[in-house]
């Protein structure tokens, strides 16, 4: 079996991981978690998210955010705009890349984004023909793709038929997400095969949320199928506000760490990316969910106290 020899992490902690947080998040300090990830050697970061401040609290502060980064040549900022109202208020703060987000399940499109899957292509074209006019890259995020906290499991014929529409559109890149982490390798694969119908497979990435201790086995079976493109969140922060119950995505240094014993390259510092880590999850008061951050943690506490001996 072969692998690329290189991975593109797209890091989506400080959007999706911080999104569904409910205590207040100061903009101060997710713009500090950005600075630590581009420390931490970060090259693409989903920054926040132009969506309706009453559906999304956490978010409202996009703008502020998004002023607020000391922004770095060689990274790459990106945000989500759902429908025009958010393009044009994301675009006045410059964004290198915009992310329209539709559902592989009817139930999700009108829980998450209020209307159905054809409403929201609607919607999503003229942001996608704007941005592309403006040079702005445009990706888009299928949710559901194998299972929906309202539908249960989804077909991946719903997938490629999402995808197709995508595609038809002009979205330049398809991240396949599974929202509720319920999927599993071959579960996985299907949905991933029935977006390679439409999309190259330098242009489609995989975005898997950890509720079921799944995501880094999901992320192996990916790779072994040739992606190489992973959204993953810091400390594995997350949950989508709209299907109760999910957990964050894959914790980037989970993923870092597999990627790395196997000789695959990610341009990423793992022990930065812990402290990036231990940062948040102090700032949010509880531990973080990546069990190499905890382990590597525990190995620096112990290493303290046998120098201290
Ligand atoms: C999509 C909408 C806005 C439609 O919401 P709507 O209510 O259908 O929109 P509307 O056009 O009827 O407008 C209603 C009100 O919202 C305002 N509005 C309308 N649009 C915007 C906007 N862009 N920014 C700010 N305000 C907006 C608009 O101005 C109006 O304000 P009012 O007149 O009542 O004061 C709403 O449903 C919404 O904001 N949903 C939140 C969706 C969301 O952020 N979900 C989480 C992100 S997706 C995700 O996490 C999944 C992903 C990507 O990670 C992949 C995965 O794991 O699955």
């Amino acid at each position: 079996m072969s692998y690329p020899s290189r991975v593109k992490l797209v890091e989506v902690g400080p959007r999706d991981g911080l999104q569904n947080e409910k205590q207040p998040v100061p903009a101060a300090v997710k713009i500090e978690l950005i600075h630590r990830l581009q420390a931490a050697g970060s090259k693409e970061i989903e920054v926040t998210s132009f969506v309706s401040p009453k559906w999304v609290p956490q978010m409202a502060d996009n703008a502020e955010v998004m002023a607020g980064i000391e922004r770095r040549a060689d990274v790459r900022y990106s945000v989500l705009t759902p429908n025009m109202k958010g393009y044009e208020a994301a675009v006045l703060t410059q964004p290198d890349e915009i992310v329209v987000f539709g559902a592989a399940s009817e139930a999700f499109s009108q829980k998450n984004i209020n209307c159905s899957i054809a409403e929201s292509i609607e919607r999503f074209a003229p942001v996608v023909e704007a941005a592309r006019a403006a040079g702005i890259y445009v990706r888009g995020a299928m949710s559901c793709t194998v299972g929906c906290p309202y539908e249960g499991d989804v077909a991946p014929s719903q997938v490629g038929y999402l995808a197709k529409l995508m595609k038809d559109i002009g979205v330049q890149h398809i991240g396949v997400a599974d929202t509720i982490g319920v999927g599993t390798p071959i579960k996985v694969r299907k949905a991933l095969e029935a977006t390679l119908q439409h999309f190259d497979i330098n242009d489609v990435s995989g975005h898997f949320h950890d509720t079921y201790g799944q995501a880094v086995a999901n992320t192996l079976a990916a790779l072994a199928m040739g992606v190489w493109q992973f959204d993953t969140s810091v400390a594995g922060l997350g949950g989508c506000p709209y299907a109760k119950g999910a957990t964050g995505n894959v914790a980037t240094e989970d993923v870092v760490y597999m990627l790395h014993g196997m000789g695959i390259e990610t341009g990423l510092d793992l022990d930065k990316l812990v402290d990036a880590g231990a940062f948040i999850s102090q700032a949010l008061g509880r531990p973080t969910q990546s069990r190499v951050a905890k382990a590597l943690l525990a190995k620096r506490d112990s290493a303290g106290v046998c120098e201290a001996v």
